[in-house]
C-alpha cells in the first residue's frame, strides 16, 4: 500500500472523481462511443490545471471500462516510437510500452494510452514531437488520452489537433468540495480535525486537491489529533502561491481586468505586491519596449503609494493597484504563454534575513547590559566590538560569558561571526554541555526571558 496519500486515495471510479461532474460525463460518452467501435474523436484531451484530478479521471476510466492503460511522457522524444508502435496497432496482437516489453492482448481488449505533459513539446516541433502527436491522434487503434495544463500552448502547433481530438476542460475544485474529499481521508485515516483547519487547507490549496491532500498529510504526521493551529502553518506558502497566481494575469494574460481584480484579491500589503511585480518584471517581459513601458507603470505605482503615507490619504492605494495591474498588463505587446519561473522578491529575502540578524544582536545586547548594568543600545555601541574581540580570541573567557550570559547556539554563533553549524559554534556549545544534557540553567533560560524575570549575573565572573 502506497504511502503517499495522494496515491493511496486516487479516485477507483470515475464516481469518486469530485468537483467535474460535466468533464466526466463528457469523458464516459467519449469513452462509450469507443467502446462501441464508433470513436467521433478517437483522442480526447483533458485539459486543467495541476491537481485537478485529470490523471485520476483517465485512470478511473480505464477501470471502469476493463481497459488497461499504457501511460507515457509525451514531452520525451524518445517516447515517439513507442507511443505509435502501441497506437497504431489494432486491439488483437502485441504491442510495446516505452521501455520495450511486449504488452499482450490476449482478451482483444482496448488499451487507453494516456499521454501526460502533452503541451510540453516546446522546441521538439522541428524533430516530430508534434507531428507524430498528430499522426496518433489521426489514426491510432486505441483510444488516446493527453494530460495538458496549457492548451493554448499546444492547440497553436497545430489545427488538427484542435479538430481532431475531444477537448474536456477540468475546473478547479471548489474549496467545499475539497474539505469533503479531506474530511473522509482523515476519517479513514482515523485522525480527527476541527471544521476550522479543515477549511484552511482546503482554502490554501487553491482549487488543487494534489496540494490539499499532500498538506493534510503533512499536516497530520505523527497526530491522531489536527487542531485549528496546525493548518495555519501551511498558511505562509499560501502567499507565495497567491501571488505567484497574481504574477502569471499580470504578466501573460492581456486581459487587464482580471488582471487588476487578481491583484485586488490576494491579502498583501501595496508595498509587498510592488515588490514581486518589480522583481519579475523583467522575467517576464523580454522584450525591451514592453520592459519600459511595465517598469514605468511600476514606477508611477510607486510615486502614489509614497504620497499615500505623506498626504495621509489611502485612495492613493488604488491608484497605485491599477498601475501595477492594468499598467504591467498593458505593457505588453502580446500575450506570453508557457511556464515562468518567478522569484520570491530580493529585498523581502534580505530584510527577513537581516531581521532575524538584529533580532540575535538585540538579545545579546540585552543579556550582556543587564550583567554590565547598562542599556542594550549603549552595549550596542560601546561594549559589544570589545566583547566579541575577547571572545574570539580567549577559549576560557568564551566559554565562561556563555554559560553566564546562558547564550544560545545562533547568539554565540552571530559573536564569532561563524554559521550556526560551524566547528566553532559547536565546540562552545559542546564545552557548555559536555555530557550532552542541557545544563538546567540552559532549560530554563527562554522561560526566564520571557517572565523578563532578570537573573543577577555576578560581574566577578564575567570579567
Ligand atoms: N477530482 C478529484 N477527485 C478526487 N481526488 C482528486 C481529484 N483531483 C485530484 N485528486 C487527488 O489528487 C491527486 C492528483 O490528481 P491528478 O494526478 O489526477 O491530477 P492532475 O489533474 O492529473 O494533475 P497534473 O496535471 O499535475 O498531473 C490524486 O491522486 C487524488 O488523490
Amino acid at each position: 500500500m502506497s504511502d503517499d496519500w495522494t496515491e493511496l486515495y486516487r479516485p477507483n471510479n470515475l464516481d469518486e472523481v469530485v468537483g467535474n461532474p460535466k468533464a466526466v460525463a463528457a469523458l464516459r460518452q467519449w469513452a462509450d462511443n469507443w467502446a462501441a467501435g464508433k470513436p467521433v474523436k478517437k483522442a480526447a484531451v483533458l485539459i486543467g490545471t495541476p491537481g485537478v484530478g485529470k490523471t485520476s479521471a483517465a485512470l478511473a476510466l480505464a477501470k471502469e471500462y476493463g481497459w488497461d492503460t499504457v501511460e507515457m511522457n509525451a514531452s520525451d522524444q524518445r517516447n515517439a516510437d513507442a507511443v505509435k508502435s502501441v497506437a497504431l496497432r489494432g486491439a488483437l496482437g502485441q504491442t510495446f510500452t516505452d521501455s520495450g516489453e511486449f504488452l499482450s492482448t490476449l482478451d482483444g481488449n482496448l488499451k487507453l494510452i494516456v499521454l501526460d505533459e502533452a503541451d510540453n513539446l516546446s522546441g521538439k516541433e522541428d524533430r516530430g514531437g508534434v507531428p507524430a502527436l498528430v499522426e496518433v491522434v489521426k489514426t491510432t487503434k486505441q483510444p488516446v488520452i493527453l494530460i495538458v495544463n496549457d492548451w493554448y500552448a499546444l492547440s497553436r502547433k497545430s489545427s488538427a489537433l484542435k479538430s481532431d481530438t475531444e477537448q474536456i476542460k477540468f475546473s478547479q475544485i471548489k474549496s467545499v468540495t475539497i474539505r469533503g474529499v479531506l474530511r473522509k481521508i482523515a476519517k479513514d485515516q482515523g485522525i480527527t480535525i476541527t471544521d476550522r483547519a479543515l477549511e484552511l487547507l482546503a482554502d490554501n490549496a487553491n482549487g488543487d486537491m494534489r496540494s490539499a491532500v499532500r498538506d493534510l498529510q503533512a499536516v497530520a504526521m505523527g497526530k491522531d489529533e489536527i487542531k485549528d493551529i496546525d493548518a495555519t502553518s501551511v498558511s505562509y506558502r499560501e502567499v507565495e502561491k497567491t501571488m505567484y497566481n497574481v504574477m502569471d494575469d499580470i504578466f501573460k494574460s492581456k486581459d487587464a481586468d482580471r488582471a487588476r481584480r487578481s491583484l485586488a484579491e490576494v491579502d498583501e500589503p501595496p508595498e509587498t505586491k510592488l515588490l514581486w511585480i518589480e522583481e519579475n518584471l523583467p522575467v517576464a517581459y523580454r522584450d525591451h519596449l514592453d520592459m519600459y513601458k511595465g517598469m514605468k507603470a511600476v514606477a508611477t505605482a510607486d510615486k502614489y503609494l509614497g504620497r499615500v503615507y505623506r498626504r495621509q490619504y489611502f485612495g492613493f492605494w488604488s491608484y497605485a493597484g491599477d498601475f501595477l495591474s492594468y499598467g504591467v498588463c498593458a505593457a505588453k505587446t502580446r500575450e506570453m504563454h508557457g511556464f515562468l519561473r518567478y522569484n520570491f522578491p530580493q529585498y523581502l529575502m534580505k530584510m527577513s534575513r537581516s531581521k532575524g540578524m538584529r533580532a540575535v544582536q538585540a538579545s545579546i545586547c540585552s543579556k550582556l547590559g543587564e550583567a554590565v548594568h547598562m542599556s542594550a543600545k549603549q552595549t550596542r555601541q560601546d561594549i559589544l566590538p570589545y566583547f566579541s574581540r575577547i571572545y574570539i580570541s580567549d577559549q576560557e573567557f568564551a566559554l565562561k560569558t556563555s554559560l553566564d550570559l546562558e547564550l544560545e547556539q545562533e547568539e554565540i554563533a552571530y559573536i564569532l561571526g561563524e554559521k550556526i553549524d560551524s566547528a566553532a559554534v559547536k565546540r562552545i556549545m559542546k564545552s557548555m554541555n559536555p555530557d550532552g544534557e542541557k545544563p538546567e540553567k540552559e532549560k530554563k533560560a527562554s522561560s526566564k526571558q520571557k517572565e523578563k524575570k532578570k537573573s543577577p549575573v555576578n560581574q566577578s565572573t564575567l570579567f
